[in-house]
């Protein structure tokens, strides 16, 4: 009953602005179960008053209002049928959308934690899980068993209140009985869809990463990794299915023991002539109608359970408070003319996770900055924190002296273009994956920006252009393409700051002069930061910071830090004894 009172409160919200369509689909199912009682009692008037005493009359008028009352349960029935269709998907769809948009308003640290696999399980399934326990299985069913219940039970109180007091008190222990271990099985019923949003990461990382699978001869391992997942998996669920059943079959039992009773008890008085033949067949049919709807109560506790189960994931993810957040006084940021300054900056990711530490640097306005260091030593993080997809623990980050969490999160990304190690494209047309940088963006300033990035001509010599899809994740195109097209998304938005995080690491050695060729023109505009392990373009900034497990141990321009022993000296050397466009060696 406690999970049905928190299943209800939970869901209201999302009913409450259909009340009136949904009250209508209960009025329907409520009619039924009235029609229901009201045909099975009719058996008591039709044996005692019509068919005993041989009265045609009332026959015929019995019957013909049983005929009409048929046309209408059939109407009625229909149009609760098509309502509880209706309001299931409509509720279905407002939960997700709910989620979807909460899901936009979270923070990266949230995107780091949950699995996508998971993530999507829990909007796509286990919205539909809630659904069924809803409307499908669970509030409809509750509410046409009982209203069926109460119906057959003021009708077997005017037939005979002592069997129906007897009839009541096995009813009240079919509904009290199963409560305890309904309990426990909604449990297990969250840990199962924990287990199957497991197993959903698991197929969406192994779908994803087939090329990797396939070279490195995986596909043993990753078949024994899947089984051993759903093994968990079936332990799990038949614990909890087990449970459910249980909860679905000590009502029938205790009913049918019930019948049994009242079945003995109700021969023996109408053999002693305490009650009629009629009333005896009219009872016992409405038994029967209980019989039926109890069963169907029953078999809808674990759809019931299942549904309370994925609520409960659900209410999980709405839970969830983004790490980031807007403050409500929050301004928005000026055009950026001055300088960013990072003030003794501290970050981890988690406790044995460092970002940076102490870390305090300043970026004048217009500077071409270049950070670099080893593998994992922090600076991808600082462009992180600089975006705000993470806060600092301690310090700030000021941009023109105002403090990034004293600003509004649009007003500073707009002005920020960037292009990671890693490529996100969407599956729709060139055109508009470089329009993602600036949806006001004229079809001029696109091929402007596409031209800029050096990927306009390659666009023109497909059969579609602009207009070609790219595929899912871009997959239709080569890293190289992919990269320069979203420096042509970064460009589109003419961004104060460009930040390119191992933007050209895809880019053969004559592509990426030419793109390099681009930033130092683009340079000359705006600020650009860039964070490469091609140490060659060190050359190029205007003052290099060197990062070292978090914390900046060297800054300045090239020809200060090759002077210098250190780090830096030490990479450069390295590097340019290798190729002509070294690469720091990783750590
Ligand atoms: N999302 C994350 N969750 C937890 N730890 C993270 C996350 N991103 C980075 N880290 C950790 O933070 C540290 C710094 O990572 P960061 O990505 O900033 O390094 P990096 O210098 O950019 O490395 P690379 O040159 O390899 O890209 C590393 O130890 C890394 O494992």
């Amino acid at each position: 009953m406690q999970q049905l009172t928190w299943f209800i409160k939970t869901i209201a919200k999302y009913i409450g602005p259909y009340k009136w369509q949904v009250i209508l689909m209960f009025c329907c199912i409520i009619f039924n179960a009235a029609f229901d009682s009201v045909s099975r009692v009719s058996l008591k008037f039709l044996v005692d008053a019509a068919i005993i005493p041989q009265n045609y009359r009332l026959l015929v008028l019995i019957i013909s209002l049983l005929c009409i009352g048929a046309i209408l349960y059939i109407a009625i029935g229909l149009l609760g049928n098509f309502l509880g269709a209706r309001l299931g998907i409509i509720i279905t769809n407002n939960i997700r959308r709910s989620l979807f948009e909460h899901l936009q308003g979270l923070s990266m640290e949230f995107f780091g934690r949950r699995s996508a696999g998971d993530i999507l399980k829990c909007i796509i399934s286990d919205v539909k899980t809630v659904e069924d326990g809803l409307i499908s299985a669970g509030l409809t069913v509750v509410v046409m068993a009982m209203s069926n219940i109460l119906f057959s039970t003021v009708f077997l109180f005017l037939l005979n209140w002592q069997l129906a007091t007897l009839t009541l008190m096995g009813i009240t222990l079919c509904v009290i009985a199963p409560a305890p271990i309904a309990q426990i099985a909604t449990a297990k019923g969250y840990h199962v869809l924990q287990k199957e949003g497991e197993i959903s990461s698991l197929l969406e990382e192994n779908i994803l990463s087939q090329s990797v699978v396939k070279l490195f001869g995986m596909e043993t391992r990753a078949s024994q990794e899947f089984d051993r997942e759903l093994n968990d998996l079936q332990r799990i669920y038949v614990r909890a299915m087990f449970l459910s059943y249980l909860v679905q079959r000590i009502p029938l039992i205790l009913f049918v023991l019930t019948q049994l009773a009242i079945l003995s008890i109700g021969s023996v008085m109408t053999y002693n002539n305490y009650i009629s033949v009629g009333t005896l067949v009219s009872y016992q049919v409405l038994l029967l109608n209980l019989n039926l709807y109890i069963l169907a109560l029953a078999s809808s506790i674990p759809i019931f359970i299942d549904g309370v189960a994925a609520l409960r994931r659900i209410t999980d993810i709405f839970s969830e408070t983004p790490t980031v957040q807007e403050s409500p006084d929050a301004v928005a940021l000026p055009h950026f003319s001055q300088e960013i300054c990072f003030d003794t900056v501290t970050f981890n990711y988690s406790t044995e996770r460092v970002g940076v530490k102490n870390l305090s640097l300043k970026i004048r306005h217009g500077e071409y900055v270049m950070f670099v260091g080893q593998s994992g030593a922090g600076k991808s993080t600082i462009v992180n924190l600089l975006t705000r997809f993470y806060d600092p623990d301690k310090g700030s980050i000021l941009l023109d002296g105002i403090d990034l969490r004293h600003a509004t999160l649009r007003s500073l990304r707009s002005q920020i273009g960037l292009v990671s190690q890693e490529v996100i494209l969407f599956n729709t047309s060139i055109r508009e994956n470089i329009r993602m940088g600036d949806l006001e963006a004229s079809d001029a300033q696109v091929e402007a920006a596409a031209k800029a990035a050096e990927i306009h001509n390659f666009i023109l010599t497909l059969p579609q252009g602009y207009e070609t899809r790219v595929g899912d994740r871009g997959g239709q195109l080569s890293g190289g393409q992919r990269q320069r097209i979203a420096l042509a998304r970064a460009l589109v938005r003419d961004p104060a700051i460009l930040i390119l995080d191992e933007a050209t690491s895809a880019l053969d050695v004559a592509t990426e002069a030419g793109i390099l060729a681009t930033i130092d023109r683009i340079a000359q505009k705006r600020t650009v930061i860039v964070i490469t392990h091609r140490i060659a373009q060190a050359l190029r900034a205007d003052k290099i910071f060197v990062l070292e497990h978090g914390s900046i141990t060297a800054s300045g321009h090239h020809t200060d830090l090759v002077e210098r022993e250190g780090l830096y000296a030490t990479l450069w050397q390295q590097g340019h004894q290798t190729s002509h466009s070294p690469k720091l060696p990783l750590s």
